[in-house]
């Protein structure tokens, strides 16, 4: 960056000043001593004709004295000067008070004087510009934005460092407006910019009269501030010794009522001042803005102030009316910042805001989340209702711990949201359940269409139901679910009431059995073929698949791998989920008869289902064997898959003896004896557990028997549950994100709502310039970019999403901690609360709604 401009300027100012001071000399009976301060209002006032002949001020503060040589100008040199500069005019400020306390029939002449005067032409911004105005109007935080904006620019004129401020977080709560992005500079630079500026141009129309007796009495001498010595210090008749400056009754404050007030230019959203934008300011409904009150007044917490030696003027934000819960009223809620909170809504939104008072509601009656009716978006965004005022913060703290804290290297994505497990899982589920096959020869069936067959195996097993079987997953027409459609392939149908076996099925909704929704016969496939539809459980495998499948046998270091041996609990876990099962059907008089590894679905870890149930009884209608017979032998396929899993071995069954020995030595007792019992014709025994008198053997029985297991696996499933549960609120908290993202996204940068459109219902000012860069939106665009688009020391992007997500969860809490955000060209800080933030995003999403419906969409 180049600070040519910014030397040449000051070395022009230099040179000018030099040859006045010449001029002076020869005209004035001034002493030589340079004072380097401003002179009030009063002073320049005052009635002299000696002022009048004075053109420009020696007394500038980045002016050198008359004798001494010019220093070289170094840009940070200069920046400091001007800094000093403005401080010194800031300190003449005081003098200027009391010299206007003694001299105030001087005024009127003064200003006439003023008018007339060649220099004050040369730069009107001079005098416009003079004013602190740090109440309403100036007391804006626009306002003083642009104050910001040309210390800013003279900052980053001087100095380029890449992206001085926005890799920060400004997570402040300093109660002052506008905060420098360099707080090294800030004071001097705000204070530049106040009262002058550093370019040196506004201080040519300054007068330099000599000074009072009092007043120099009470001024420190400029030469010292700048020089650290004035050469003049003999004849000089400013004070030179800081402690004599400390004991004048005068520093006791900087401004009092008779300070001359400041007026800025106005701040445009591109960062450049445009004089004749005067009225507009970046929020226009901060035109109506409260005035500032220090911060001591209202709130205990705050941030060491940057100017402390004034009263720090703090944007005095809408105080709304606030929902607290009343449990934690009197933690959340200052009476007093309550009571002062209800007089002023700078933003005005309040049409959609419920009068809430801080102890008159009752917690029943208001419900922060709820949605507010009379807003068209309440219907699909939670919480969409008009800004609900800060609900409280710990309402939206999420389940667990936030590692927000986290340095870069131990922060996950995996700490935010659900286990990767779980979502890997659910994925490919997802996915799976997608799956098509472009221009596939498969036939639609009835209303099903995209089939996709889940038969990997070119291998048919006739054995089970006497026909070769295939499986797809296919997509209704009429719901648009996912089913899987199982195929009997070249299936005869020699009697109606068979098929119509399958209704009985369809009443069996139990978690272990896949459900059968409907069964028909079709000759899509260009055979007489049986079809029944069940549900689809993407990603399932058979529990064949999981347990009996060929795998190579691995071998470690020459030893050869141990089998995967069952553990206990999920054979447990099997028996009790499919004893629920043949509960179920045989409650409702049925049989499930193919009770067998490739037709029981492990839908996920441990979870299985019976699956091909009331094939059987379509296709073997004509068995001759009774009900009982069919229950008692689900028993006994039960009892016999058991075993063949827990031996891995899925013949295990046909040699019994040592199928039990293996059980003995791997397994319980009590897993020996469930299994004994079930494959045991008809037990002697009554229970699998006690040696009671002999009963008919049946499921009651059976459950009965294993009541300490079910209660054990119940116990594992409710664990599970709770687990998943808390998966959910995790989530959940991601969904009310994704709702604030989707807003923000809709007002960010939105082209078509421009000044030419009257934006209904708004009850601000009309837009002066693009609605979405104007008002709360351009503060929004900051916000993204202060969310999103942070960069580091080094320009490099910060991805940090703890950033990130602390930041949305703020902003959705209205939380009234403070943020600084800088435009885009580093001119400018705004320091909005996320309250603030908030009340932008419903103001203008309300906006946005209000035109929509007004276009009937
Ligand atoms: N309802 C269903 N939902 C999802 N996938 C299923 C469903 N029913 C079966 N499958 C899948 O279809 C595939 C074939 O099932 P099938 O019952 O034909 O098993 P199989 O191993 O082919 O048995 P068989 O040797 O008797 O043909 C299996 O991978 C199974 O996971």
């Amino acid at each position: 960056m180049s600070f040519g401009g910014r030397e040449l300027q000051l070395q022009h100012a230099h040179q000018a000043s030099r040859s006045l001071r010449e001029l002076m000399e020869e005209t004035t009976d001034m002493p030589t001593a340079s004072n380097c301060r401003v002179p009030s209002r009063t002073e320049r006032s005052a009635p002299s004709a000696r002022n009048k002949a004075e053109p420009a001020s020696y007394h500038d503060g980045a002016s050198p004295p008359p004798t001494d040589p010019y220093p070289p100008l170094y840009t940070h040199a200069s920046t400091i000067a001007a800094s000093e500069a403005s401080s010194a005019s800031e300190q003449s400020k005081l003098t200027s008070s009391s010299s206007r306390d003694s001299l105030p029939a001087h005024a009127p002449a003064a200003d006439v004087r003023r008018e007339t005067t060649p220099q004050k032409k040369q730069n009107p911004r001079r005098t416009k510009g003079h004013k602190p105005k740090w109440s309403r109007g100036g007391g804006s935080s626009d306002d003083i934005a642009s104050n910001d904006r040309k210390a800013a620019r003279h900052s980053s004129e001087g100095a380029p460092s890449p992206s001085p401020s926005r890799h920060l977080h400004h997570h402040l709560s300093s109660h002052t407006l506008a905060v420098s992005t360099n707080a090294q500079a800030y004071q001097g630079r705000l204070m530049a910019a106040t009262f002058g500026g550093p370019s040196g141009d506004s201080r040519r129309g300054v007068s330099s009269p000599r000074p009072k007796g009092r007043e120099a009495k009470n001024t420190f001498c400029r030469n010292v501030t700048i020089y650290g010595h004035c050469r003049y210090e003999n004849t000089c008749p400013y004070i030179h010794d800081p402690a004599k400056l400390n004991q004048n009754e005068n520093m006791k404050k900087r401004f009092n009522v008779d300070s001359p007030s400041f007026t800025p230019l106005q701040a445009s959203t591109n960062g450049s001042l445009t004089p004749s934008s005067r009225g507009a300011a970046i929020s226009p409904k901060a035109a109506n803005a409260a005035v500032f009150t220090p911060k001591s007044q209202r709130s205990t917490a705050s941030t060491p102030s940057l100017q402390p030696k004034e009263p720090a003027p703090e944007w005095h934000p809408q105080e709304f009316q606030e929902f607290v819960p009343q449990t934690f009223e009197t933690q959340m809620v200052d009476s007093n910042t309550q009571a002062h909170a209800l007089a002023y809504d700078p933003f005005n939104t309040s049409s959609t805001i419920p009068s809430i008072t801080g102890t008159g509601h009752s917690g029943a009656s208001i419900n922060p989340y709820a949605q507010d009716p009379t807003l068209s978006s309440a219907s699909y965004y939670q919480n969409a209702a008009g800004f609900q005022s800060s609900p409280a913060y710990h309402l939206y703290w999420p389940v667990g711990p936030q590692p927000t804290g986290l340095l870069a290297y131990q922060r996950t994505a995996h700490d935010f949201f659900i286990p990767d497990a779980l979502r890997e899982d659910l994925q490919k589920k997802a996915e799976i359940a997608r799956q098509v096959v472009p221009n596939s020869s498969i036939p639609p069936i009835e209303q099903f269409h995209s089939l996709f067959c889940l038969d990997t195996s070119a291998q048919k097993n006739q054995a089970l139901f006497g026909y070769n079987s295939w499986v797809y997953k296919a997509v209704s027409s009429k719901d648009g679910n996912t089913y899987a459609l199982r195929r009997l392939e070249n299936f005869r149908l020699t009697n109606e009431t068979a098929i119509r076996s399958a209704q009985a099925w369809k009443r069996i909704l139990n978690g272990s059995v896949v459900t059968i929704h409907e069964a028909f016969t079709t000759r899509a496939f260009g055979d007489s073929s049986l079809i029944f539809v069940t549900d689809y459980h993407p990603n399932s495998k058979t529990l064949a698949e999981e347990h009996f499948k060929q795998v190579p046998m691995q071998r470690f270091h020459g030893r050869q791998a141990t089998s995967s041996h069952v553990p206990e609990q999920v054979l447990w876990g099997y028996i009790v989920q499919l004893a629920s099962a043949l509960k179920a059907i045989h409650g409702s008089g049925l049989a499930a008869r193919l009770i067998t590894p490739s037709k029981i679905l492990l839908t996920s870890k441990n979870r299985i289902r019976l699956n091909a149930c009331g094939i059987l009884d379509v296709v073997q209608s004509e068995t001759q064997r009774s009900l009982l017979e069919l229950q008692a032998d689900d028993l006994l396929q039960l009892g016999r898959l058991i075993l063949n899993i827990a031996n891995n071995n899925t013949s295990a069954h046909l040699n019994m003896q040592k199928s039990m020995d293996y059980i003995t030595r791997g397994y319980t007792a009590r897993l020996k004896e469930c299994i004994q019992w079930l494959l045991n014709a008809q037990p002697s025994t009554g229970s699998p557990t006690s040696p009671t008198p002999p009963m008919h053997k049946d499921i009651d029985l059976f459950l009965g028997g294993i009541a300490d297991q079910m209660a054990t696996v119940f116990d594992s499933e409710l664990h599970a549950q709770d687990t998943l549960t808390n998966t959910l609120a995790r989530e959940l908290e991601s969904s009310r994100l994704v709702r604030l993202l989707v807003k923000l996204n809709f007002i960010n940068e939105r082209p078509e709502l421009d000044a030419s459109q009257h934006v209904p219902g708004s009850t601000g000012p009309a837009p002066s310039a693009m609605w979405a860069e104007t008002g709360e939106r351009y503060y929004l665009k900051l916000f993204r970019d202060y969310v999103f688009h942070q960069v580091d020391a080094n320009g490099h992007p910060v991805t940090n999403l703890a950033h990130v997500l602390d930041c949305l969860n703020k902003l959705d809490a209205g939380a009234d901690e403070k943020v600084a955000l800088i435009s885009r060209d580093e001119q400018n800080v705004l320091i909005v609360t996320y309250r603030e933030l908030k009340r932008g995003v419903e103001s203008s999403f309300q906006d946005l709604v209000r035109a929509a419906r007004q276009s009937g969409k």
